[in-house]
C-alpha cells in the first residue's frame, strides 16, 4: 500500500504527538507495566517505530540510525496525565458506517472503567452535530454498551456537515470533558484537529484521541482501518453470486460495483478473495472503453475465450469518463458519477452494436458491505485501537490517532495521518497481485 504523503517528505519533528503535559500520576496499570520486559512483541514506551520498513527506504535518509523518522509506540504508559478520579470523557462517531464502530464504542467504555476507573463516559449523538446542538448527551455505562459489539452502525448515530469548532469545544467545556475520543475518516480527523486547536486556544486540558474509521483504508500511514477486512469480506458474497449467474449462462458477464471513493483497496480484496475475477477497475488506474486495448474489447475477447467474465469495478473508478457537476455531500466530499450504470450501459450498447448474445447480470452490495457487525479479526483490532487510544489520552497525548503500522500499535499526530491519502500503488505489490489473479492487461487503454 502506498500513500499519496511521500514516507520521504515525513521528518522526525512531523511525528512527534502533541502532549498536554508532563505525565506525573502513577497508572493504575503501573504494576502490571513493571514486571514486562522489552520483546519482539512489546514495544517499551521509550522505544520507537520506524516509520520504513526497508533497507533501502531507511538508508536513502543518509542519517544516524537515531535520527530516523519514527512513530511513538502505543500501549500504556506507567505514569499518566489525567487523574481517573477527576476524569471525564466523551465518545463521538462521524461520517459513514464502518464495521466495528459499536465495538469501539464499548472498548473505550470499558477500558476507561475497568482499567482507569474514569466512569464518566458520555457519548455525544449524530456526529459533530451533537457538539452544537440542544440534545443531552448520552451517559455511557457497562449496562449500555453490553452485547453492541454484537451490532452494525453506532448506537450513537452518525452524521456529516461540517460544525464550528468553537461551539464544539464550548459544548465539551460545558460537559467537563477532558477526553474527547473520535471516531472517523479523514473529514473526521480534520474536525478533530481543529477541536484540538480550538481547546489549546481557550488554554483547556483536553486530549483529543482520533480512532480512524474507514471502510475504504483510505488513511495513510495505517497498516489496515478497522472495519475494512469485515468489508471486503462481504463484497465476496456479491462477487461469489455473479460468479455463479455469469458461469452458469451463456456469454455470461457478472459487473460487481462496490464502495470506494478515491481508493479501490475493497475491490482489490473482494477480487483476490473471490480469485474468480476476470477485470478490477479501481480509482487510481484510469481506462478507457472503446479502443483495442480500452476495457469492452479486452472484456468481449475474455468472454469469448472463457464462456463468461467477471468484473468488479470499485465506484470511483473512471470518474474522468464523465463530466463533474461540482456536486458535494454535507461534508464536502464529491458526489460520484455512477460508473456501474455507465459500464452497464456501455456493455450492453457494445454487444447490441454486433448483434452478440449477452447475459449481463448488475450486482451492487452498496450499504450492504459497511452496515454489518464486525468479523473476529475486526472485532479484535476495535478493540486493541480502543485500549491504545485510552492510554494515550490518559497519558495526555491530543491531536493524534490511534492505529497500526507495521503489525505495531503506534500514535501518529493527526496532520500525518489527514496529510494524504492511502492508494493502491500502481507500482506496488497489491497491484501486481490482481494483475498476476485476473490476467487483466496492465493497461486498459
Ligand atoms: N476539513 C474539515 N474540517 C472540519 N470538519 C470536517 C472537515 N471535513 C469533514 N469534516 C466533518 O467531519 C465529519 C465526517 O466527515 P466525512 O468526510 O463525512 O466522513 P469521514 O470522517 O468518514 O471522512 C462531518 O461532520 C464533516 O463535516
Ligand atoms: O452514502 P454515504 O453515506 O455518503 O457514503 C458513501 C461513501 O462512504 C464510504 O463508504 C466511506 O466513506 P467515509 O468513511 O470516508 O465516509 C465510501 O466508500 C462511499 O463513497
Ligand atoms: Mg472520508
Amino acid at each position: 500500500m502506498v500513500s499519496t504523503a511521500d514516507p520521504l517528505s515525513i521528518t522526525p519533528a512531523a511525528l512527534r504527538v502533541r502532549r498536554l503535559g508532563e505525565p506525573g500520576i502513577v497508572s493504575p496499570m503501573a504494576e502490571l507495566l513493571q514486571s514486562r520486559v522489552s520483546s519482539p512483541h512489546y514495544v517499551h514506551e521509550l522505544d520507537r517505530v520506524l516509520l520504513d520498513d526497508t533497507v533501502d527506504g531507511a538508508a536513502a535518509r543518509l542519517c544516524d540510525v537515531a535520527d530516523l523518522p519514527s512513530l511513538e509506540p502505543g500501549g500504556p504508559r506507567e505514569y499518566i496525565y489525567f487523574d481517573p478520579a477527576a476524569t471525564r470523557a466523551a465518545i463521538v462517531t462521524c461520517g459513514g458506517l464502518c464495521p466495528g464502530l459499536n465495538n469501539v464504542i464499548r472498548g473505550l467504555v470499558l477500558e476507561l472503567a475497568d482499567n482507569y476507573g474514569v466512569t464518566e463516559v458520555l457519548g455525544f449523538r449524530d456526529g459533530f452535530r451533537g457538539l452544537v446542538g440542544d440534545s443531552e448527551p448520552v451517559r455511557l455505562t457497562h449496562d449500555l454498551v453490553a452485547g453492541i459489539h454484537n451490532r452494525g452502525g453506532t448506537i450513537l448515530g452518525t452524521s456529516r456537515g461540517n460544525q464550528d469548532p468553537s461551539r464544539m469545544v464550548t459544548t465539551l467545556q460545558h460537559y467537563g470533558v477532558s477526553l474527547l475520543f473520535v471516531i472517523g475518516g479523514d473529514g473526521t480527523l480534520r474536525g478533530a484537529a481543529k477541536i484540538a486547536d480550538e481547546a489549546v486556544r481557550r488554554g483547556m486540558r483536553l486530549a483529543v484521541i482520533g480512532i480512524p474509521k474507514t471502510i475504504d483504508n483510505d488513511i495513510p500511514f495505517i497498516d489496515q482501518s478497522f472495519g475494512f477486512q469485515t468489508a471486503f469480506t462481504r463484497a465476496t458474497d456479491s462477487i461469489k453470486s455473479a460468479h455463479t449467474e455469469a458461469s452458469s449462462t451463456p456469454h455470461g458477464v457478472g459487473l460487481v460495483k462496490v464502495m470506494g471513493r478515491h481508493s479501490g483497496f475493497i475491490a482489490c480484496y473482494a477480487a483476490l478473495a473471490s480469485h474468480d475475477v476476470d477485470f478490477v477497475l479501481v480509482p487510481e488506474m484510469p481506462f478507457s472503453l472503446a479502443g483495442e486495448s480500452g476495457f469492452l474489447a479486452k472484456l468481449r475477447h475474455r468472454v469469448r475465450r472463457q464462456g463468461h467474465a467477471v468484473v468488479v469495478v470499485a465506484e470511483g473508478a473512471g470518474q474522468d469518463l464523465f463530466e463533474y457537476d461540482g456536486a458535494v455531500d454535507a461534508s464536502g466530499n464529491a458526489r460520484l458519477a455512477d460508473i456501474g450504470a455507465l459500464l452497464r450501459q456501455r456493455i450492453i450498447d457494445d454487444y447490441a452494436a454486433t448483434r452478440e448474445e449477452l447475459s449481463l447480470r448488475y450486482v451492487d452490495p452498496g450499504y450492504a458491505i459497511r452496515s454489518v457487525p464486525a468479523n473476529a479479526w475486526d472485532a479484535v483490532y476495535c478493540l486493541r485501537l480502543a485500549q491504545a487510544a485510552v492510554h494515550a489520552a490518559m497519558a495526555g497525548r491530543t491531536a493524534m490517532v490511534v492505529g497500526r503500522w507495521h503489525g505495531r500499535f503506534v500514535h501518529i499526530p493527526i496532520p500525518v495521518a489527514t496529510g494524504g491519502r492511502n492508494q493502491v500503488d500502481p507500482n506496488g505489490d497489491l497491484w501486481m497481485s490482481v494483475l498476476e489473479a485476473t490476467g487483466q492487461p496492465e493497461r486498459l487503454f
